[in-house]
């Protein structure tokens, strides 16, 4: 129940309000569970509340001649002290007694009170009613029903069976009025306060998802997409290649001797070296329609959408340059004496049969001849006019 969310500039007086009920609803308090802070800002504001109003009707019965009402007096000094009683029984951890405490001392105050002076303010019953649900949401709905029955009992025969009022006729309508404003700037300050609630939670749990989507589709490593994101991006860019009648490459890379890197530099080291190429990587791919994704353990894929197979070439081999300028040694490395990768191509064409997982196996494949012809080049997959070759370059 903390700080109010954005939605609040508009309104940023009712916003300090919501936080200046917050603070002083929660002073002290320690709990962390949403449910049970809900639950004692509820209380402690009840009871604050309820106290509040009995202080002013103290207040009015020393003005007005305390003779006639003492038996109604010592009854509210008496709740007034089990009120504040709530306040501490919260703040000591027994929040069902609180609570409990709470709706028995009102109940029994409200119609006693009307009872005893016909005041009417069993008006408070409303409010009491409102918040039932929200201070017993896990008792379901019987015990519930069972409670909501009794204060209605207790408000029709407070109603009914209160003494003829002891007030003149314009105090007694004045206080009529004052009591049903109470009861309803109650019952709003209680939505108010559980509508923000509301709101808060709604962005935090938007925020979650959001970052619960990003983590399934990033790689934690190099920050890059993973695996998963790279084929949902796949099957939409096919779709729009066959749509649009263009062309897709893929390109494949793979780190030479990344085994023995690992072996010999240690692994922590051969984290660094992904997390260090996925740099040139990321920034090559730069079209809203290119993507760059960690495949799996040391290998990258790059997705170039209506590239043709000439221009994916250019970029492969620039990758290889940029990244043995990396100038990351590598004194057990076949290939060279720094880190250096290999790329498999393949391109493809709306009028070639064939998926998009088939276009990822030939980039495989021609990824696999760039290693057996000695690592640290580019092969590409050629789909001639009668068969396919692969070609080294
Ligand atoms: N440090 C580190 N190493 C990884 C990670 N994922 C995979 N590897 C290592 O990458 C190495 C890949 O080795 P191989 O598949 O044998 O290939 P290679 O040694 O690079 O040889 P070639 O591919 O033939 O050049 C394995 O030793 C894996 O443990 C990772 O996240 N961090």
């Amino acid at each position: 129940m903390a700080a109010c969310g954005r939605r609040c500039q508009p309104a940023r007086e009712a916003c300090a309000m919501s936080k200046l009920l917050l603070r002083i609803g929660l002073w002290g308090v320690q709990e962390r569970s949403p449910r049970r802070v809900r639950q004692i800002l509820l209380v402690n504001l009840a009871a604050l509340g309820a106290a509040v109003v009995t202080v002013s009707y103290q207040l009015f019965y020393l003005a007005y001649g305390l003779a006639p009402f003492a038996q109604v007096v010592v009854l509210n000094g008496c709740c007034l002290a089990a009120y504040l009683l709530c306040l501490w029984l919260n703040r000591r951890g027994r929040y069902q007694l609180a609570r409990d405490g709470l709706v028995a001392t009102t109940s029994v105050h409200l119609y006693l009170v009307d009872l005893l002076a016909g005041i009417e303010v069993h008006l408070f019953y409303f409010t009491l009613l409102f918040m039932l649900p929200l201070l017993y949401h896990r008792q379901g709905a019987r015990r519930l029903a069972v409670l909501g029955a009794v204060v209605l009992l207790l408000f029709v025969l407070a109603h009914f069976g209160r003494t003829p009022a002891m007030l003149p006729e314009p105090i007694l309508r004045v206080m009529y009025v004052a009591n049903a404003a109470g009861a309803m700037g109650m019952i709003g300050v209680i939505a108010y306060l559980f509508n923000a609630e509301i709101i808060r939670m709604e962005n935090t749990l938007a925020r979650n998802n959001r970052s619960l989507r990003r983590q399934s589709l990033t790689d934690e490593l190099t920050g890059l997409m993973n695996r998963r994101s790279l084929m949902q991006f796949l099957k939409r860019e096919w779709s729009r290649m066959q749509r649009e009648q263009g062309s897709l490459s893929i390109l494949m890379c793979d780190i030479d001797d990344f085994k023995s890197y690992n072996d010999h530099y240690g692994h922590p080291a051969g984290d660094q070296v992904l997390r260090r190429i996925a740099l040139p990587l990321a920034t090559a791919a730069q079209r809203p329609t290119d993507m760059v994704a960690r495949y799996g353990g040391e290998e990258f894929t790059i997705v170039l959408s209506n590239t043709p197979a000439s221009e994916a070439l250019h970029l492969a081999r620039r990758l290889l340059a940029e990244v043995r300028a990396l100038q990351i040694a590598h004194a057990h490395s076949r290939a060279a004496a720094v880190v250096t990768m290999s790329v498999g191509m393949a391109s493809t064409t709306v009028q070639a049969p064939g998926g998009f997982q088939e276009l990822l196996q030939q980039a495989d494949q021609a990824l696999y001849e760039a290693k057996k012809a000695g690592r640290n080049r580019v092969a590409v997959h050629r789909r001639g006019a009668a068969e396919e070759h692969l070609s080294v370059v």
